[in-house]
């Protein structure tokens, strides 16, 4: 089992009390699993992602990430396992404009502690040819394709998406989701993707539904599809 998550909770301050965007959650996932996490905006989405990589701390619950307790952990440890264990991608790529398609990779390799050697991963998004050009320079989707080969260059156990294709037409969505498909198969990285999006559910392993702060439905794919097969 890579993440085991017993009754974990978050809340947020409103005015003068606060607001639960995780009401206890319980969940499991596989080591090498892709798992699509669906629900309404404000459900608490981000709010699990962002404790599951350890940008956010549960308020209450339990975390175990490939063994350890991550909702024990101090600052220091949550920034070294955000750092060798958790690879993310986000709907706006979030890459450094001033750096070019490798060293926008180097910046994220450069502190890992066992990365990917940078021209495989390169190759293994078809970025290699432009690793010289700037992100200015390169479409939406090249974009996410270079967002995707810093997360995996880290070598990371865990790939967590946030909307990974909100800001992709169809053509280009389906190609990332390729992608992601690939790298998961290549590493046997696990993949959590969040989206808004029902079409990712056919190439999951496992389908999480979340609604206000609370997972309704969580259930196996035994239909899954190859992401070429994905429609919407
Ligand atoms: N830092 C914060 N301070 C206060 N409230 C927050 C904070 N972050 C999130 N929330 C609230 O927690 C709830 C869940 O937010 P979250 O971003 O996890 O939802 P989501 O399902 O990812 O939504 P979306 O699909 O719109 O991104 C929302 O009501 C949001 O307003």
């Amino acid at each position: 089992m890579l993440i085991n998550a017993h009754g974990l909770s978050k809340k947020y301050p409103m005015g003068e009390s606060e607001f639960y965007a995780l009401k206890g959650v319980d969940f499991a996932v596989e080591q090498g699993e892709i798992v699509t996490i669906l629900g309404p905006s404000g459900s608490g989405k981000s709010t699990l992602l962002n404790v599951i990589g350890g940008i956010e701390r549960p308020d209450g619950g339990q975390l175990f990430v490939d063994g350890p307790e991550i909702s024990a952990y101090t600052d220091a440890q949550l920034t070294i396992y955000r750092r060798d264990k958790i690879g993310f991608v986000f709907q706006f790529y979030n890459l450094i404009q001033s750096l070019t398609v490798q060293e926008n990779i180097e910046a994220a390799t450069n502190i890992a502690k066992s990365p990917l050697p940078i021209d495989e991963v390169m190759r293994a998004v078809g970025m290699y040819d432009k690793r010289d050009k700037f992100p200015s320079e390169l479409s939406g989707g090249e974009q996410q394709r270079v967002s995707i080969a810093r997360a995996v260059a880290k070598n990371p156990d865990l790939l967590l998406c946030d909307e990974p294709t909100g800001a992709l037409d169809f053509e280009t969505s389906k190609e990332i989701l390729k992608l992601l498909e690939s790298i998961n198969k290549t590493y046997n990285t696990t993949i959590l993707i969040i989206t808004h999006n029902p079409a990712l559910q056919a190439m999951s392993d496992r389908i999480i539904r979340v609604r206000s702060g609370e997972i309704v439905e969580d259930v196996p794919n035994p239909n899954k599809l190859p992401a070429e097969k994905v429609e919407w």
